[in-house]
């Protein structure tokens, strides 16, 4: 038995060797090279399925991070200073940052999701703390300080010396640019305080106004400025590129502008022939208007001025305007009167509903532009008590030459060369209407641009317009397509105008 079983056992091995050995279809190979091949080629397979899932989940983590890095958002812990400042700097690029990795939040797992969470929560924070809307300035962003420690000793410059739209100054920083506040740099003095020309060390000139501190509304005043212009750029309204507080100080840093302002060239000592010619008067007047137009609705919330008058209109070298000075600024509400416990603005310049009232709104500006116009027309102080008494008032004046059609006579006698009649009389019916005692009558200053600005009426190339047309710009923005006056109809539609 045991004999024939050890035969069995190795018949039946010789069999297995012989099977293994024995030849197969494919390619004639053996069965065992056959065996050996294909399990080394399912491990080969299994081997790079591995490689490949280990290679993509790696290379997913690592793509993240650099998404994450490049945007300044998750920074490696070395780097948070860097990025610290980067966010400070650049807001415009801060939403699009935060947006992108919201975005890529979507594709996370949830480990990455919980880590990247807290940075995001801290990012938005700063935007807050940046834009300081929502904070009060009297504490500086993210750091605590208040006013009477100082802004710059518990500030690092680095992280504040930039915001969205401007820049926040150390005292000592402009103490440097100013030469010390030193008298041969001061510029002006107004109701809010002495403003000094300076320069910053990249060589740009500055205007730094000095806010008196010790008003009471100051500090209110400082705030408002600062928000409702901090933000808005428009080539006819003067930039607003900085603030300082620090202690009890104030200081508002500006763009400087050049040449004077509107008052200074119009009442000042030119000589018996003014610079100003009757076209660089009506480049200032649509500038000014384009400026005030821009506050009014190009702007949400919308701003009224509050305080237009030719001091106030800034020149440059090529005479543009700039419109200064927002410190009596309000925003207000789209589509909403904004009622005022106290009256501000300029003798002359105030319109009697306002005045009145202390209904504010941007007819109140209207009526200002429209006494600047009559400035620019006439070349005659709002108010000018040296003159005879039936004079004195130029709003008054203005209107009862007009009256007895003496239109001609309103014009500055320091214009050498005088504007045609027609240009004249749209001018003077410019001034009439932003004058309106019915404050809903006057012209939205989008509209008096269009007024004023001469090519865009086509009487002044083209042949006469048919009588009693009007006009409406197909390319005028939506708050303009109402008919505006062609200029000669609406001329001729007030006898008294003629000159
Ligand atoms: N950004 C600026 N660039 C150049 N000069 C400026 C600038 N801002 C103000 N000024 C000048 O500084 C002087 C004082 O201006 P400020 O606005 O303080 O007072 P104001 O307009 O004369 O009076 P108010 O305080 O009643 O508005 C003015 O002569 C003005 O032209």
């Amino acid at each position: 038995m045991s004999v024939s079983g050890k035969t069995s056992s190795s018949a039946a091995d010789n069999d297995g060797v012989t099977l293994l050995t024995s030849k197969t279809p494919i390619l004639g190979q053996k069965l065992y090279v056959v065996i050996a091949i294909t399990i080394a080629g399912i491990t080969a397979v299994l081997l790079l399925i591995f490689l490949f899932l280990f290679y993509n989940h790696s290379s997913k983590r690592n793509r993240m991070r650099v998404d994450k890095h490049g945007s300044g958002l998750l920074p490696l812990a070395s780097e948070t200073k860097t990025i610290n400042v980067e966010v400070k700097t650049n807001c415009s690029d801060q939403n699009e940052k935060v947006g992108k990795t919201l975005i890529s939040m979507f594709e996370m797992d949830n480990e990455e999701r919980e880590e990247t969470e807290p940075i995001i929560k801290d990012v938005e924070g700063k935007l807050d703390d940046d834009t300081f809307g929502s904070n009060e300035l009297g504490t500086a962003t993210g750091t605590g300080t208040t006013g009477s420690e100082g802004a710059s000793s518990s500030l690092s410059s680095e992280s504040m010396n930039s915001m969205c739209w401007g820049r926040w100054f150390n005292l000592s920083e402009l103490e440097v640019a100013t030469n010390g506040f030193a008298e041969e740099n001061v510029i002006g003095e107004g109701g809010y305080g002495v403003v000094y020309r300076g320069g910053l060390p990249d060589g740009s000139a500055v205007a730094v106004k000095n806010l008196l501190d010790n008003r009471g509304q100051a500090e209110k005043e400082f705030k408002v400025e600062v928000e409702a212009i901090g933000k808005v750029r428009h080539k006819n309204l003067v930039g607003l590129i900085g603030f300082c507080r620090e202690g009890a100080k104030r200081l508002l840093v500006y763009e400087y502008v050049d040449n004077g302002n509107l008052e200074q060239w119009l009442h000042g000592d030119v000589g018996p022939t003014s610079p100003l010619t009757w076209d660089i008067r009506m480049k200032i007047a649509v500038g000014t208007a384009k400026g005030l137009a821009y506050l009014h609705e190009g702007l949400e919330p919308k701003v009224v001025h509050r305080d237009v008058k030719s001091s106030n209109i800034l020149l440059d070298k090529k005479w543009n305007a700039k419109v200064a000075d927002f410190g009596l600024a309000k925003l207000l509400e789209s589509e909403k009167s904004y009622v005022t416990t106290r009256v501000m603005g300029t003798f002359g310049y105030v319109s009697p509903d306002y005045a009145s009232t202390g209904m504010l709104n941007e007819a109140s500006d209207v009526y200002s532009f429209g006494v600047c116009l009559m400035e620019l027309v006439t070349g005659r102080s709002p108010v000018d008590y040296s003159r005879a008494p039936g004079e004195m008032n130029l709003v008054d004046w203005f209107r009862g030459m007009v009256a007895s059609r003496r239109g001609e006579d309103l014009l500055d006698p320091k214009i050498n060369i005088r504007p045609s009649p027609r240009a004249l009389k749209r001018a003077l019916l410019v001034c009439l209407r932003c004058i309106d005692t019915d404050a809903t009558k006057r012209p939205k200053m989008g509209q008096i641009v269009h007024m004023l600005d001469a090519d865009e009426f086509p009487f002044r190339r083209d042949p006469r317009p048919p009588r009693d047309t009007t006009t409406i710009r197909p390319d005028a923005p939506a708050a303009c397509k109402v008919p505006l006056p062609t200029g000669d109809d609406e001329v001729k539609g007030d006898d008294s105008l003629s000159t």
